[in-house]
């Protein structure tokens, strides 16, 4: 990783506003000078569109390998070379996802993680929190829900996530917890700048 660069990893469930955060999280690093990359899993190449378009039919164990697999490739092809080239890479989901959309699905927390434990560690995972009732209705108006959406429920999720949370605390994984209720996203964007803002100071220190 070169230096400076930070890999930011926003996590949270379906509908609390990870796409619209990475998106308005970048646009604040970038006005304050630093190079971003933006990028999403399932990532955005073969693997991972076969993920996307294929949840349905894809289940259990096959997906969670098909995750891992993607991931991995997300790494290394997309996430280390940017890092390598200085940018700061924000992920639209990583890790966490997996310890709960794979969970969701049938498998064991231990399991999933054996197949993600050889990825690399993110300068900080942002989990974001909202309440159940707010994703009931946020999910209520999309018109197409995943296989996973319709199996579990926002409440279901949050358990999981709170779950998630603390065994990849248990595992010195860094990570900040971000309360979104009543929380503009431009404001979650700002509370995001200022945790990324410590990560680099607390990287730059530990040099
Ligand atoms: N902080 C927020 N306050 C209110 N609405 C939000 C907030 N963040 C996102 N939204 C809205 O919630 C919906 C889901 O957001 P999205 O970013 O697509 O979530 P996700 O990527 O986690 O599924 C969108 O309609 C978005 O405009
Ligand atoms: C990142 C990730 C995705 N998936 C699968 C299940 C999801 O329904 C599917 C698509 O991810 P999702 O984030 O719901 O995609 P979209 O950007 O279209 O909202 O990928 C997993 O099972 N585990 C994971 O860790």
């Amino acid at each position: 990783m070169a230096r400076g660069a930070l890999f930011i990893a926003i996590e949270g469930p379906n509908g609390v506003g990870k796409s619209t955060a990475s998106t308005l999280l970048a646009e604040r690093l970038r006005a304050g000078g630093m190079r971003v990359h933006v990028t999403s899993e399932p990532s955005d190449t073969p693997l991972g569109r076969l993920v996307r378009t294929g949840e349905a039919g894809l289940v259990g164990r096959a997906l969670a390998l098909a995750v891992a697999a993607d991931r991995y490739h997300h790494m290394d092809t997309e996430i280390v070379p940017a890092l390598m080239d200085g940018l700061t890479v924000i992920s639209d989901r990583y890790v966490q996802s997996s310890l709960v959309l794979q969970r969701i699905d049938g498998l064991e927390i231990e399991e999933i993680w054996q197949y993600n434990a050889h990825v690399l560690r993110p300068s900080l995972s942002c989990y974001l929190h909202h309440t159940a009732q707010e994703l009931a209705q946020r999910l209520a108006q999309r018109t197409r829900r995943s296989r996973l959406e319709r199996v579990g429920s926002p409440q279901r999720e949050l358990d999981l996530y709170q779950d998630a949370y603390q065994f990849l605390l248990a595992r010195h994984w860094p990570q900040a917890l971000v309360n979104c209720q009543e929380v503009s996203p431009d404001r979650v964007a700002a509370e995001l700048a200022l945790l990324v803002a410590r990560t680099a100071q607390r990287q730059e220190g530990a040099r």
